[in-house]
Order: structure tokens, then sequence, then C-alpha cells
């Protein structure tokens, strides 16, 4: 969901095409045996390209932006067959395009890496051919190299070997699970003696801790910490198992209780987190470390358990941290799993909600996030998918990051493989020679459906497009540093609990919003007790029914049978004709407005002469609707009126005094009205929303302007008007507590 899409823009259609051509003409080699190169000129050619790359990556600087692209083979499982039940092949008998089921490769790296969107080197076997290997998922892509997984000399051992014939014409071996790789240790008794001799000490332990000192010396986006706390699951267990025998006087050593706790608080098991912190605390009142880290989970136990976060200090989190990953815990409101009918399962409220309240605060599983800081370049991936079409962003880092961290992680695997899958057929199995199995293509194909695209945080977006030029309600893409507050994004994320929020257009009754890698959910309208809620993956535009459906279809297999949908199906093509030709009218109506010499009307009219023109063709407009907007959201009514209450307020025009402001305040009720918004009174007394209508891009600047148009027309309306303002507020930001900088650019 609102991911960049580029499987429709012309110029990615073509690469989408010539990959496609490309994977056709491999599949007619399948089976045959390679051409063989000799060893020096395979050599020769990697380290060549090697210095090549190296050179581009200094050369790229800081200011210009980089496309790489990834490529996504047709899906294949991991071997789940014991190494002891694999027979052993050579180089020279792997034929293309073949996977090499119930076999393995012993090999030894003969080259420094190289690294694109894979781990890459030349390996030999025992005989001496050589032959280049591909492993992806292995380590971050922003490394930029920097991070040795295939350390020369290393001996590995591929599972089931897939031979691949790539898109530049050469072929080697291509890895995708991680279970299919064993990296051997430099003591390993399966390495063959000469090598052994040859390469003594090089790829062990020290290989591994050489990584770790390399990360140490980072100072941004990966640092050492992560990289040795990665591992969560196993430090816990460790840790539990030696605090069995390790006490100091009958208490629990101190060390292996702050280990615990550390590993705790980053399982998210923030509650038991504490109880360890304070058993710690207690046996040890001199530690001041554990004082901290207890009050900092406490803090995260208090978010988990209420809801209540301190979101001014998010966005101060947010605006310093790079990558924005916030040290805040998830927060699961009033909702619950439920079956859904034909949707599959949705998320459902457990309790009557009011509009606007949290629905949940969800921090996210994996976070991929592309740094677009205006006016400077920026790392972007076309991820080619020859299944799903082509995306750009940074989905195949999320793929890398939710791979890896299932791997080290397996107490973490049934929260992501639960989700979605579409009629993917996952391996029936979990674990292979004491390693967990993650399937990488139930992964891809998990992100694709569940994942969403999002800014570094809405309120960022929404600021950064009010700087441009003529801000517009809605932006297609951020690719150019813009970004609409519900436009498409490079970086994205998983999120397990808000990826089970189904689908619909006109019903859609909670929005989501982004702080860093939290993901505010709050409801859109006041929901009863078990109401499913739903959001758009696609959001509806005037008259963008067509594309919308193609979309939700090809990205998520369904097609929307809400009542918006519907009425767009069943209404004659006269009407919508007739729409479109009001609003063609309208519009260029409204731009001619303001160009003559006295600032007014084309026809030298008044400020109410041109309101009265506008509501008469708004009036014909609505005629177009057969259901009322309560039911059926008029979005073409809203679209033109935006512009005719530009004009009205004297936005474009300097109208503004010559409208009546009551006439305004009855524009601004109707543009909310074509919304679906059910409002009682209004023009003067009492206001109040009987029914909230669709939260589209545009409804809180309505809402504001209505607060402004009160105090001249309504006074004592200005007050419930701004409450709803700031309720708009918050469903659009995910928090009000920055209500008052409504405006900042
Ligand atoms: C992100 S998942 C949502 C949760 C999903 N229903 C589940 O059971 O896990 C997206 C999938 O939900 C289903 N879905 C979502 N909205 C739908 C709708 N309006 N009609 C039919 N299916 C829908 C589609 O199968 C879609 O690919």
């Amino acid at each position: 969901m609102d991911i960049h899409d580029v499987s429709d823009t012309p110029q990615y259609v073509q690469v989408l095409l010539d990959q496609q051509a490309k994977l056709r003409d491999a599949q007619a080699h399948k089976g045959q045996r390679p051409a063989r190169t000799a060893r020096a000129q395979v050599i020769l050619e990697f380290q060549l390209n090697l210095m090549a790359s190296r050179g581009k990556v200094t050369a790229g600087g800081q200011q210009t932006s980089f496309i790489r692209s990834s490529f996504v083979p047709p899906p294949y499982p991991p071997c789940v067959v014991s190494l002891s039940d694999l027979k052993k092949t050579m180089i020279n008998d792997l034929l293309l395009e073949t996977h090499h089921r119930g076999t393995y490769l012993l090999v030894r790296s003969v080259t420094p890496q190289d690294r694109m969107t894979a781990v890459m080197a030349i390996v030999e076997d025992e005989k001496g051919d050589v032959l280049m290997v591909q492993l992806y998922h292995q380590g971050d892509d922003e490394d930029g190299g920097a991070e040795d997984i295939l350390v020369e000399g290393m001996v590995l051992i591929l599972k089931e070997p897939y031979l691949k014939l790539m898109s530049d014409g050469n072929y080697g071996l291509r890895v995708d699970h991680l279970s299919d790789v064993v990296f051997l240790s430099a003591n390993d008794e399966r390495i063959p003696s000469s090598w052994k001799r040859e390469s003594a000490g090089q790829n062990t332990a020290l290989a591994w801790k050489t990584k770790g000192n390399s990360y140490s010396k980072k100072s941004a986006y990966r640092s050492a910490i992560e990289w040795y706390n990665r591992r969560y699951d196993a430090a816990l267990s460790d840790v539990e198992s030696a605090m069995t025998t390790a006490t100091v006087g009958g208490k629990p050593a101190e060390k292996a209780l702050f280990r615990k706790a550390e590993a705790l608080y980053s399982l998210e098991r923030y509650r038991e987190c504490c109880e360890v912190l304070k058993e710690l605390c207690l046996a040890y009142p001199d530690n001041t470390s554990a004082k901290t880290q207890l009050t900092r989970a406490v803090s995260r136990l208090a978010e988990q358990t209420n809801g209540r976060y301190p979101f001014k200090q998010l966005h101060a989190e947010t605006a310093r941290l790079r990558p924005p990953l916030l040290d805040h815990a998830t927060y699961i409101g009033p909702v619950s799993v439920q079956a859904a009918g034909p949707r599959g399962r949705g998320l459902f409220t457990t309790r009557a909600v009011k509009a606007g309240e949290l629905l949940f605060c969800e921090k996210a599983f994996a976070h991929a996030f592309v740094d677009k800081e205006e006016g400077r370049g920026f790392d972007t991936t076309m991820l080619i998918d020859l299944e799903n079409g082509g995306t750009m962003g940074a989905q195949s880092d999320l793929i890398n990051m939710t791979v890896r961290k299932l791997y080290q992680n397996p107490s973490l695997i049934p929260i992501i493989t639960s989700l979605h899958r579409d009629s993917y057929q996952p391996v029936d199995a979990t674990e292979v020679d004491g390693q967990p199995v993650v399937d990488t293509f139930l992964i891809r194909r998990i992100i694709a459906l569940n994942s969403f695209g999002c800014p570094l945080s809405t309120l960022t977006s929404h600021r950064q497009r009010q700087r441009q030029p003529n801000p517009t309600p809605e932006k297609e893409e951020d690719g150019d540093g813009g970004g609409g507050d519900s436009g498409v994004f490079h970086s994205c994320g998983l999120w397990p609990t808000a990826s089970l929020i189904n689908h619909s257009c006109a019903g859609t009754n909670a929005r989501r919003a982004f702080v860093g890698d939290l993901l505010v959910a709050r409801a859109t309208r006041d929901l009863a007790p078990h109401t499913e809620l739903t959001w758009w993956y696609q959001p509806p535009g005037p008259d963008n029914y067509a594309q919308r459906r193609e979309k939700l279809q090809r990205n998520w297999g369904f097609v929307c049978d809400c009542a918006m949908c519907e009425d767009e199906q069943g209404t004659s093509k006269a009407s919508l004709d007739k729409r479109r030709g009001l609003a063609a009218g309208l519009g260029a109506y409204l731009s001619s407005l303001g160009q003559g010499p006295h600032q007014k009307g084309g026809g030298g009219e008044s400020g109410d002469a041109v309101a009265a023109r506008i509501e008469a063709v708004l009036g014909a407009m609505a005629a177009t609707y057969s259901r009322p907007a309560s039911e059926v959201p008029r979005l073409a009514v809203w679209e033109a009126m935006q512009g005719a209450l530009m004009t009205a307020l004297g936005m474009r025009a300097g109208h503004r005094q010559e409208v009546q402001p009551r006439r305004v305040v009855k524009l601004l009720l109707a543009a909310l009205g074509s919304l679906g918004y059910v409002i009682e009174g209004g023009v003067s007394g009492t206001m109040v929303v009987r029914q909230w209508g669709l939260l589209v891009d545009g409804v809180m600047g309505c809402w504001m302007l209505l607060r402004d148009a009160y105090c001249l027309a309504a006074p004592e309306l200005v007050v419930p008007a701004e409450g709803y303002a700031r309720t708009a507020y918050r469903m659009v930001f995910g928090e009000d507590e920055t209500f008052e900088t409504y405006g900042e650019a």
C-alpha cells in the first residue's frame, strides 16, 4: 500500500518487458551444459567489475540519486533436506536454469566480495573449476560492501545449488534462501586438507569478529550494538541457561540479569523486562545503568498498556534519527482479529469507538528507509518481479531485513508467516540441520501484499508539500521531494497488525499516519462494537475507478464491492460524461476568475454572483448521483468545490469581502456534505456532526476554513468547529499535540 508501483510507468514498462524476454530466453536453456570459460578469465573479469563498481560508489558522492535494480526470479523453495542426506556434486556437473535437488556443492571463495543487490564472489571447487556465486539477503545493501560476508578463502556449502543465467548473459550460482548456504569455520572437518593448509586461520571466528569491528567504525545506519544484539532469541536462551548455574552468593549474576533484561527489551517483552530489572536493582543497588534501563522499560510498558505517547518528542526523535527507528512500544487498543467473510480475516472493534480515537500505534517489525532530504541525492532500488510487476523504493531492503530478522529470531517467524500470502504454498518445514528455514519467496509475497509505503512522518510530508509553490491537496509520489498526505513513498515497512485491515473505498473508517517507524491508526468515524475496520489500499479519486479497480485486482487480487464502486459501475456513461463536463466547465470558469483588470469574475460579476454560479453548477453535478452522499461520497463534487471554495474565500481572486460570510459557511458545509458528512445545524446557534464523512486530503483544511468563516458569520460556532478540526487533524497526523502549528510550512 502506498508503494511506488512503476508497473505502468512507460520508462519502466520497457525494463520489465526486457527482463521478461531475458527470463524466457534463459528458460529456453534449461538443462543445458554451460559453455565453460577459462578460470583465469572468469576471475579477471570479476575483479575488473569489482574495481569498476567500487569506483562508481566513490564517484557517486552524496549529491546524485542512484537507482539500482533487483530482479526476483521465479519462486523456488528452500532446501529442506538435511545435509547428511545430500550428495556432493561438482561445478562441472551443473546445468543451466536447474535446481540441483538432492545435492550440495563445497566451494571456496577465491576473490574479495563485490556488493550490488547481492554479495558476489568467484568460488572454486576441489577440482579448481570456478563460478560466480550470488548470495542474496546477506547483510545490508546500504553498507555498500563494508561488511565482509564472503571473505576471500572462506569455505562454504551450497545446498541444492541453482545455476542461473544472468541478465548480462553470464551464468552463476544464485542463493536466495539463507538456510541454503552453510559457512564453515576454519577447523571444520569437511574442509579438504589441502585448502586447510593454504588458508589457515583466515575464515574463522576471526572473520566474523572482523565483521563486528567494521560495524563499530561506522556511526550511521547500522550500529555495532544493533549487529551484536540482533540474535535476541539466542541471547535470551543463552542467558537463561547460564543463570540456572551461575549465581553470586545465591543470587543471579549481575551481568546475566542485565543481558536478560536487554534481550527481553529487544523482543518487546517489556513487562518481563521490568521484572528482571527490578530484581537487578534490588540485588545490586549500586548498578545505575540498571536504574536507567528500568525507567526506560517502565515508559515502554506504559505505552504498551495505555497507548499514551509523547508525540512532540516522537517528532523530535524522528527529525534526529536516521533511519528513524524510534525507541517506543506498540500499543494495541480496542481491536481484535476476526473472520471477515470473503475478505479473509479482518480487524474489528471490540467496543464502541469515537471518531479520532486511537485504535493502535504499532512499531514496525521491519522498516526500510530511503533518505530523501530536500536537495540531497538518494539511493533507491527498482525491484523487478515478473509475477508482481515493478516497484521503486526500499522494498528489496525490506525483504532483506525481514528475512534476516526471522532467520536470527525464529520465535518471531509466525508473526510474519501468518500474514496474508494469497495462494503461495510454502514448504512444510521450519528447521533443517538445526537452522531455521525462512522461505525468501514467501516473505517476498507477504511483503508485496502487506507492506506499506511511508513518509518520514505524515506531518513532515505535509509540511514539505506546503512549501511547494502551488501545493495541491494530493500528490502522486514523493520521488521528487514532495509527497501528499496520502501519496506513494519509497521508504516502506511491515506492520503486522495494520496489515490485517481490509480495503474499502467508500466505507473506510480508519486512517494511518506515520511518525518515524510508528504507524498510528485512528478511527475516522464513530464506530459501534464489532465493526470491521477498513482503509484504503488505493485512494479513490473523482475519476479513477477503472485505474483503482485494476490496481486492486493486480496487486491484491480482489474487486472492491463498496457502495462507491457499485455506484460507479451502475451509473450510465451519459451521467458520468455530464458530471465530467460540468466539473471541467467549472474548473475553466474558476481559473478565468481574477484575470480581468478588476480582479473579478470573467464577466465582471460580484463575488456573490460568482458564488451563485458555483452553487448552480454544483447543484447540477449533485443531480448526476442517484444515491445520497451519506451512502456514496461525491468525490467529483468535492474536488470541484475545492477550487470553488478557494475562489469564494478570495484565495485566488480576491473576492473575500464580496461573498457574504454565511454563503461561504454554506459552501463549506456543502463541501463536507459531498463527502458524506451529516451535520446538524451549522449555520448559526449549534453545529453537531452526526456522521463523519470520507477523510480525504483537504478535509482538515476545510474544517479550518469553516472555523475562520464562523468568526464572521456565527462566532458561537468557532469553538465547536475548532474541536472538529482538531479531531480531523488527529486522524490525519495521528496526534493533535502539534495542532496549533497547522499551516506552518
Ligand atoms: C493486507 S491483507 C488484509 C488481511 C487479509 N484479509 C487476511 O486475511 O490476512 C490483503 C488481502 O485481504 C483481502 N482483501 C482486502 N480487502 C478486501 C476487499 N475489500 N474485498 C475482498 N478482499 C479483500 C485480499 O485478499 C487482499 O489481498
